[in-house]
């Protein structure tokens, strides 16, 4: 069931300290462990401390899973798949599911297995469910993609598209700048509306990497995709978190904030954005 308010943030404070505490000072354990575990032994006590912190916040929860797993299938008589019980199937449920190979006996996940992988899921998902931040980044991809082409790519062999014939050897340009703004793709593909990437807008779980359709491809896609994508993705978003968070954005009076843009080495704003920043107060 829903957490209260109060235990998010405990779990939020144990995840950061312990995110911090292992940035900070556990790198000393990477070299000669066998013996820097015994110099640091205070640094390997407080890791297990906070370890343990995460151990007496997770465990309680996943028991309860187990419980309410039980429960229900003991409801039903037998165990149902989950697509047909209304029970909302959590990343728990997955780990209680679990057998390991034979190698390992076809065990179950032990306590401390999981909890490690819960802590590791909310850290690889704290940056990914930031949802308005890569909305904000998405749009700027959509609507200003820094290439309006992709580099030239070749045709193999003949190839038929829509009624037309690529003929091998032929060089294909893919108009990326333009797929973005398609009219029968995008509403008012020209406005700049983040919203649309958020859950019933028109952009809501698009794909850029088009696995599954291709609405928009600023890094492009395929075997030539952009081998910067999840870095480039975590920058921006990182990039414009901080400037947000740091900075109140003022506008400068009678200097407008002009979306023209130029191509340069990748395309750029034709007129450089002026803006007066004021630091936030942190009082
Ligand atoms: C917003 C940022 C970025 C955008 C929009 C972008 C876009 C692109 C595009 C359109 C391509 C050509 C894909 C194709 O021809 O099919 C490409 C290729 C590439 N990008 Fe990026 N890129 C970005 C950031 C980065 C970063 C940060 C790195 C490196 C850390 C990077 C590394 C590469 C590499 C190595 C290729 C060549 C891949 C290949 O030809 O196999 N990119 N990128």
């Amino acid at each position: 069931e829903r957490l209260d308010e109060a235990s998010v943030r405990a779990v939020g404070a144990a995840q950061r300290d312990w995110l911090l505490y292992v940035a900070r000072k556990t790198s000393v354990f990477a070299f000669w462990p066998a013996v820097t575990k015994h110099l640091f032994r205070g640094r390997l006590k407080m890791g297990l401390a906070l370890r343990r912190r995460q151990k007496e916040l997770f465990l309680p929860l996943i028991d309860a899973r187990w419980e309410r797993k039980k429960q229900i299938n003991r409801g039903a008589g037998v165990v149902l798949p989950m697509a047909e019980t209304t029970f909302e199937h959590s990343y728990v449920d997955t780990l209680l599911d679990i057998k390991l190979p034979e190698e390992e006996a076809g065990r179950a996940l032990t306590d401390d297995e999981m909890v490690i992988l819960c802590s590791e899921f909310l850290i690889a998902g704290t940056d990914t469910t930031a949802t308005g931040l890569k909305a904000v980044v998405l749009e700027g991809l959509r609507r200003h993609p820094p290439a309006h082409f992709l580099l030239p790519h070749k045709a193999m062999e003949d190839m038929e598209i829509d009624g037309y014939l690529i003929p091998k050897g032929a060089t294909v340009n893919f108009m990326v700048a333009e797929m973005g703004r398609d009219e029968r793709e995008w509403e008012k593909p020209m406005e700049f509306v983040p919203e649309r990437f958020l859950p019933g807008g028109d952009g809501e779980g698009v794909d850029v990497a088009g696995s599954r359709e291709i609405r928009m491809m600023p890094f492009g896609v395929g075997r030539r995709i952009c081998a910067g994508l999840g870095v480039a993705m975590l920058h921006l978003e990182y990039f414009v978190a901080n400037l947000v968070n740091e900075f109140e954005w003022r506008e400068v009076p009678g200097d407008e904030v002009d979306f023209a843009e130029k191509p340069e080495f990748t395309v750029v704003m034709a007129n450089p954005l002026s803006a007066r920043l004021v630091p936030r107060s942190r009082s």
